[in-house]
């Protein structure tokens, strides 16, 4: 079956500075993989590529089947023009640390924002469906609340409903858990846990190893713009075979 998402010596670089210095990676459909790393490594970078919020400087992305920012006309490949990139981008869902929820919306109303105004989904068909969503993370209570009268943990399941809301073929996460106060990051990372095991196709990154550990199919530990090593939780996170990789998980272990 094709890959969901392959990346393939995928470069990005910042003036001198190469944020992604050739990585490739491939997810299958269904798997989660959680990508780790100390910060700076080009984690956030990767995952902006695969949305194309950057555009890539070397090498390609697919996902899907489909390679991203560029058509092709017989032999020839051609950038995509704005409104087609961002017809590309609705097969990813991303969701970021912040949430980015629009303020003066409510919350119903951050839901249905893009199905009606993006994909044209019939006003009462997109309520019912942000309904079933807010049912799904637990918070169809706050339909008429506000962001800010909302936990952070509240706003980041609220973000990942809206992020549902458009049916994305995979979701990415840019560490979704680490602007909460420990005691919320428990109600998102089991929302997660659901939509993993409900079979959807997530790339993950994440200081919370504990999830890793329990949840991913892989974890990927990427430094200073490659992927060093990869490979099931049980076997990255205890018996590391690099060791940068060592390094940080003894760092970041309590
Ligand atoms: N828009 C940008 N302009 C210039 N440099 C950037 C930009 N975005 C990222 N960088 C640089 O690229 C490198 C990789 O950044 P990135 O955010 O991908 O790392 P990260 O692994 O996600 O780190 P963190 O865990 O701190 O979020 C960093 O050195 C960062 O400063």
């Amino acid at each position: 079956m094709t890959p969901m998402i392959v990346a393939l010596d995928v470069r990005k670089t910042f003036g001198p500075l190469k944020a992604l210095d050739g990585v490739s990676l491939e997810v299958a459909r269904g798997e989660v993989v959680c990508v780790i790393g100390p910060s700076g490594s080009g984690k956030s970078t990767f995952l902006r590529c695969i949305n194309q919020l950057e555009r890539i400087d070397g090498g390609a992305i697919w996902v899907n089947g489909e390679l991203i920012g560029y058509r092709r006309e017989g032999d020839r490949l051609f950038p995509l023009s704005d409104r087609e990139v961002a017809r590309q981008r609705l097969a990813s869902g991303m969701v970021f640390q912040r949430f980015n929820l629009f303020a003066h919306l409510t919350v119903l109303q951050n839901i249905i924002e893009g199905p009606v105004t993006v994909l044209r989904r019939p006003r009462p068909e997109a309520v019912a469906e942000a309904m079933a969503l807010l049912e799904r993370v637990g918070l169809a209570d706050k339909r008429e609340s506000y962001p800010a009268e909302l936990s952070g943990g509240q706003q980041q399941r609220i973000a990942i409903a809206r992020a549902l809301a458009m049916k994305p073929e995979i979701l990415l996460f840019d560490e979704p858990t680490s602007a909460l106060d420990p005691e919320l990051v428990g109600d998102v990372l089991a929302v997660m846990r659901d939509l993993a095991r409900g079979g959807m196709t997530m790339v993950v990154v994440t200081h919370e190893l504990g999830f890793a550990r329990e949840v991913a199919n892989r974890v990927v530990f990427m430094d200073r713009g490659r992927v060093v090593e990869q490979g099931p939780p049980a076997t990255l996170l205890s018996n590391p075979s690099h060791a940068r990789t060592r390094e940080f998980i003894a760092a970041v272990l309590p």
